[in-house]
């Protein structure tokens, strides 16, 4: 079984080695991460030299040595040569964290499917039986969860924020944060109408203040 978490690895090392489809998918799922990226080949696909254009990562043309790997915390081997990510295996430190696109078996994590909605994050994994069906659900829930939902999380977190600072009395805290999920919110987020959803979770806000005094 595998365990699910999410980590923070800013200004983490992480080397991505190979530099084609596989790697270019692995690059789009570490944006907005602030990991320090290395590629490590002899070649990249056009699609990953325009990626860098907008994100950081540096990339190291030649092809894989020990010492490439020396450094970093987490490895990605996405190389279409079996001997060079067997290689990587064999170099790679206890501690290290290596994928290794084509050997989940000897890998130390895997990539789910994921959607982002800013700080909403759906991951979508079949434990590596099917990546195929998670990439299909996550088509389906991208409809449901469409890009509209960035703002609402942006609006939950605020709102979320003044609660626990002004609430100090948890199971009322618990009322309003389920309060908040009622569809109003969400409809006058869609609507663009942040004056009154902004006005009603104040009142909402006031009302369960007087309850606790
Ligand atoms: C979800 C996604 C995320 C991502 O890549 O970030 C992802 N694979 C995706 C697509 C995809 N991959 C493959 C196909 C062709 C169809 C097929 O073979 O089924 C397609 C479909 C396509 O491309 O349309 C081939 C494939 N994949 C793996 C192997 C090796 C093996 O199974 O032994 C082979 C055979 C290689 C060969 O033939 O040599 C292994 C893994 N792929 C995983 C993740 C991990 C398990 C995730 C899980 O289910 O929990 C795991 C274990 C390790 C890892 O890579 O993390 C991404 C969709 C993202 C998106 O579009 O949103
Ligand atoms: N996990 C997944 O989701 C998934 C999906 C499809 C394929 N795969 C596996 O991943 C492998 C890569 O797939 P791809 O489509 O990206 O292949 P690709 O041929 O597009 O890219 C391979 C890259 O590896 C680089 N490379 C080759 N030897 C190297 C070395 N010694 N050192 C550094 N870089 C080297 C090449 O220059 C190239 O950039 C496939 O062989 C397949 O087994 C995994």
């Amino acid at each position: 079984m595998y365990y699910p978490i999410m980590m923070n690895i800013k200004d983490k090392n992480v080397v991505v080695i190979g530099g084609g489809r596989v790697a270019y998918q692995k690059l789009i799922g570490l944006e907005g991460t602030e990991a320090n990226l290395t590629i490590i080949s002899p070649t990249i696909i056009p699609e990953i030299k325009e990626w860098m254009k907008h994100n950081n990562a540096k990339w190291i043309e030649k092809t894989f040595e020990p010492i490439d790997i020396e450094q970093a915390n987490i490895i990605i081997a996405t190389t279409n040569d079996s001997a060079t990510n067997h290689e990587i295996r064999i170099h790679k430190k206890e501690h290290q964290l290596l994928l290794l696109a084509d050997n989940p078996k000897d890998s130390d994590f895997i990539t789910p499917a994921t959607i982002k909605r800013g700080k909403l994050n759906i991951s979508i994994s079949t434990g590596g039986a099917s990546p195929s069906l998670a990439k299909k659900i996550k088509k389906d829930l991208e409809q449901q969860f469409d890009e509209k939902f960035e703002d609402y999380i942006e609006f939950l977190d605020y709102a979320r924020h003044i609660v626990l600072n002004q609430i100090a009395d948890r199971s009322l805290r618990k009322k309003l944060l389920t309060q908040l999920l009622d569809s109003k919110f969400y409809n006058l987020t869609v609507e663009g109408d942040v004056i009154k959803r902004n006005e009603i979770f104040k009142e909402m806000l006031q009302q369960v203040k007087g309850q606790s005094f």
